[in-house]
């Protein structure tokens, strides 16, 4: 699919002319709505700087103009969490020892901001991320509200996205079908079909997965296989996407990348979530907050150009020219003497200290005034809380397709995978020849023999019972011997 880039032009406060992207068409699409709908998008954009009192020129750079321009701004949904513990009970058969894993911790992530969680490997950042997206339910303690209500698990699955660690993808679908297949059970069905593809070949452009669109998920490379698990959940525009080390395993430029697009994503409103562990300079300072855990206790929550400032004030000098966020890590980790204690308690009681006090928004730095630039952010974050949102979303119940869609849309996924493994297919059908030669050969002209009646019961038995094995053989074949084959 072709695009042809359209040049934008707006207006600042200051009547400067700024050209502001270049917005995808496609260009077998005749249709005016589609592109009317991509310029309201950016316009609305634009607009949306201006009330937050940002009037400057939006300079117009090759990675940002062409990305998800066809997605739709997210709803609004802000996280909160109030002291947090998870405990597991530990021993093999009587279980009475309890392992603390996340100890009271508490805290919040906004709409529009893009959130780090780091923390020494083993500080629980994956733990956290299962619980928030509701992966762990078992043995959790304390509240997770959205939007200030307490959470509703279903409804929140279906309005958020989490991209673990591991994919978890089809390797006989080429990349351009996983995406496909994710379009259609995540896009409503009422979605015209040239829209479905238009948001594909979109988030492949972004993701810069265009060279193996083509090629079979099992033949591309790591980073790719990262990418297009982010890509999966990025095709019904989730208004929350939690994820879990999504620059593990991509080079420099693929990490920056891919952080680009969650920025962008944060942009439009989604409330971004990632865990990540030690981030570059380059990288950490794209975030808004970051949330450190060190020993599953929380030691820093608040905007990442705040943290050298706030260690500081409790002693801690981060020296020059060194990446803060290795700096907090190496602190974490107790390089630096045993900190996390005293930082846990500055941030309890700074927490507590907010809730008496005005009820203020909890993002602001303990010890420390905030700055104009500061009050600025936390006035945005104010404003996307008034914004909220709480509509049907919330409550909304069903799937955005119907169960006869998803059953058509996976049956055809099944084909092509059958399809495409060629010694399952080849070995089914050898066995089905086979076997059905020899029920032929033993239970021959039965039917006419009515002495031979008990033998029709053991005919029917006999081939129900090689369906339904041969039918479970797959799976079997598939996930237990052929990767020791290969
Ligand atoms: N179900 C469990 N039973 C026992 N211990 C557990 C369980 N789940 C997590 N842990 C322990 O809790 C700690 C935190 O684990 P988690 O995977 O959240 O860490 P992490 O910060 O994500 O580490 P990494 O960066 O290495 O992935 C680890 O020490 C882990 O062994």
């Amino acid at each position: 699919m072709n695009t042809h880039p359209v040049e934008v032009v707006m207006q600042d406060n200051q009547d400067r002319n700024t050209v502001i992207a270049g917005c995808c068409d496609n260009g077998e699409n005749t249709h005016g709505e589609l592109e009317s709908f991509n310029m309201q998008l950016l316009t609305s954009s634009l607009q949306e700087e201006r009330v937050h009192g940002i009037s400057r020129t939006v300079e117009s750079r090759p990675s940002d103009v062409k990305i998800l321009v066809n997605l739709q701004d997210a709803q609004t949904v802000n996280v909160e969490w109030k002291n947090l513990t998870y405990t597991v009970p530990e021993g093999y058969i009587f279980k009475h020892k309890h392992k603390i894993i996340l100890n009271g911790i508490s805290g919040e992530v906004v709409s529009g901001e893009m959130t780090a969680v780091m923390g020494p490997s083993g500080a629980g950042k994956s733990t956290l991320m299962n619980i928030l997206t509701g992966y762990i339910t078992k043995h959790v303690e304390g509240e997770t509200l959205v939007n200030n209500t307490q959470r509703e698990l279903s409804s929140f699955r279906r309005l958020s996205s989490y991209v673990m660690q591991d994919d978890f993808l089809l390797p006989q679908l080429t990349v351009k079908e996983t995406l496909t297949v994710a379009a259609n059970l995540k896009i409503p069905s009422g979605v015209p079909v040239n829209y479905k593809q238009l948001v594909v070949s979109e988030i492949i452009d972004a993701l810069g997965l265009k060279d193996c669109a083509n090629t079979k998920t099992c033949q591309i490379s790591g980073g790719q296989r990262k990418r297009l698990s982010i890509g999966q959940e990025l095709v019904n525009n989730p208004s929350i996407i939690f994820l879990d080390e999504p620059t593990s395993g991509l080079d420099s430029s693929n990490c920056d990348q891919c952080i680009t697009l969650l920025k962008t994503l944060a942009k439009r409103g989604c409330t971004v979530v990632c865990s990540i562990h030690q981030p570059s300079a380059r990288i950490y300072e794209k975030f808004d907050k970051l949330y450190m855990l060190a020993e599953g206790q929380c030691i820093y929550q608040g905007p990442v150009n705040s943290l050298v400032t706030f260690l500081s004030c409790q002693g801690l000098d981060c020296p020059t020219y060194h990446n803060p966020a290795d700096f907090i890590t190496e602190i974490a980790s107790g390089e630096y003497g045993d900190q996390v204690g005293k930082l846990v308690r500055v941030f309890n009681t700074h927490r507590i200290n907010c809730k008496d006090s005005t009820k203020q928004h909890c993002t602001t730095i303990p010890q420390l005034k905030p700055n104009e630039d500061e009050r600025a952010q936390c006035n945005s974050s104010l404003l996307n809380n008034i914004k909220v949102d709480l509509t049907d979303i919330l409550v909304k119940k069903g799937y955005p397709t119907s169960l006869f869609n998803q059953f058509l849309v996976l049956v055809k996924r099944t084909f092509l995978c059958v399809m495409r493994e060629p010694m399952l297919t080849q070995l089914r059908l050898a066995t089905h020849l086979v076997v059905g030669v020899m029920i032929g050969l033993l239970f021959l002209s039965i039917g006419n023999d009515a002495g031979k009646m008990l033998n029709n019961s053991a005919f029917l038995f006999f081939t129900l019972l090689f369906l339904m094995f041969t039918s479970m053989m797959p799976t079997v074949l598939t996930y237990n011997f052929l990767p020791a084959l290969q």
